[in-house]
This record gives structure tokens, sequence and C-alpha cells, in this order.
């Protein structure tokens, strides 16, 4: 059977990410984007990460960094997100594994954009909105994803419980990414709400 692994974004807090981690998320994102109402400091950072256990992932998650704000979280990492207008050069230097998140804008070519950024392990497909660079809790047009991507997707961009399966009916992606689909306030997630958005995507996986 085919398993649609789960990205749980935005963790700030130690008793969500345990709940995260019981509830069997494969990655944890880290939003160490000033800019965030999600976003942690490098001493939270170093709490949060050294509580992630083996073969589950800690991502990073930054939006336009300079270099020395994403060599200071290195160690505390095994994959940064880039989720601003990152150039595939400024995205591979850091010498670790990399996804570059792509705003579906109405102009976006995903075929070009695999091509620019085929260095990376995946593209996270993220709604666009004009000023905002992600975390949106909204979602887009599925159908406007091709099926014929060579580079894994990460689906992201307004999932909850309620409509991951259908997305998963829709794009067969590699993997999942919530944020504001699993909380229940800015920052704080609600374990009713991981449980759920994990059975949904199990109940999907076996359709
Ligand atoms: O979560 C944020 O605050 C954030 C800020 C800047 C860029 C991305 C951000 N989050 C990522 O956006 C997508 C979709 O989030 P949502 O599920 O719609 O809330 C996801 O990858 C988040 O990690």
């Amino acid at each position: 059977m085919r398993r649609t692994r789960v990205k749980f974004c935005g963790l700030t807090d130690a008793d969500d990410l345990a709940s995260a981690i019981a509830e069997g998320a494969d990655a944890i994102g880290f939003v160490l984007w000033p800019g965030s109402k999600r976003a942690i400091d490098l001493a939270a950072l170093q709490l949060l990460a050294s509580r992630v256990p083996a073969f589950v992932t800690r991502v990073g998650l930054f939006v336009d960094p300079s270099a020395e704000e994403v060599e200071a979280c290195l160690p505390w990492l095994d994959l940064l997100q880039f989720h601003g207008d990152e150039s595939p050069a400024f995205c591979a230097r850091f010498g670790r594994a990399w996804i570059k998140a792509l705003r579906m804008r109405d102009d976006i070519d995903l075929y070009t954009a695999q091509r620019d950024y085929a260095a990376s392990s995946a593209l996270l497909l993220d709604a666009w909105r004009p000023g905002v660079p992600g975390g949106t809790g909204e979602t887009f047009d599925w159908s406007r994803i091709p099926a014929d991507l060579e580079k894994p997707v990460i689906l992201a961009g307004g999932l909850c419980a309620e409509n991951v399966g259908q997305a998963i009916a829709a794009v067969a992606p590699f993997a999942v990414d919530v944020s504001g689909g699993i909380e229940a306030s800015a920052g704080r997630k609600d374990s009713a709400r991981m449980r759920a958005f994990m059975s949904a995507v199990a109940s999907a996986d076996r359709r």
C-alpha cells in the first residue's frame, strides 16, 4: 500500500511536539522566519529539535534568509525548506538536503521550476496570496498540478482533516504538509486535529 508522508509544520511548543510525534508525523517543521506568528528562535529550536527522535525529519522553514541565519540553525535540522524567492544556488550552498516551496501563482510553470530546482529533494506546492510568503490557510486548484512531474510533490495550503483525503485522491502527492489545519490557535496545535488529520490520510491511502 502506498503511504502518503505527513509533515506537521509550525510547532512552537514541547507538548504539541510530543503529540505530533505520538500521532505519527513523519516530519516536523520549525518556522525560522521571524515574520511568522509561528516563528521560534534559536534557543527554542535547540530545545524542540533535541526532542525529535531518530527517523522523524526536522525541517527548518526559511523565507529569504541570510546564509548566516541558515548556518546558525544547521546543527538542529535534517532538511531545509525555502519558502521565499531563494535561488537554486542559494538553496544548495549549505550541503544539506532541501526542498523548495513554490506558491501557485497563475503564471507558474512547474516544469520550468523543477528544472531550475533540480537539486531539490522535492517541490512543496502552496497557495499564492500576494505579499504573503505562505501559511495562508488557503487551498488552490489541485488540478493545476501536472501528473507527470518528476520531482516528488509535497502538497500544502489549507489542508485539514476534512479535505486532505480529497487532495490525496486528486494529486497523489508524495507528502502533505499542514500547519493551520491542525491548530487550536496561532502556533499552538490541537492533538485531536492532528489525530483526525493522520486518520484521514491513512483512510485515503487505503482507497
Ligand atoms: O506557517 C507560517 O507562518 C509560514 C510563514 C511563511 C511561509 C510559510 C509558512 N507556512 C507554511 O505554509 C504552508 C501552508 O500552511 P497552511 O497549512 O495553509 O497553514 C505549509 O508549508 C506551512 O509550513
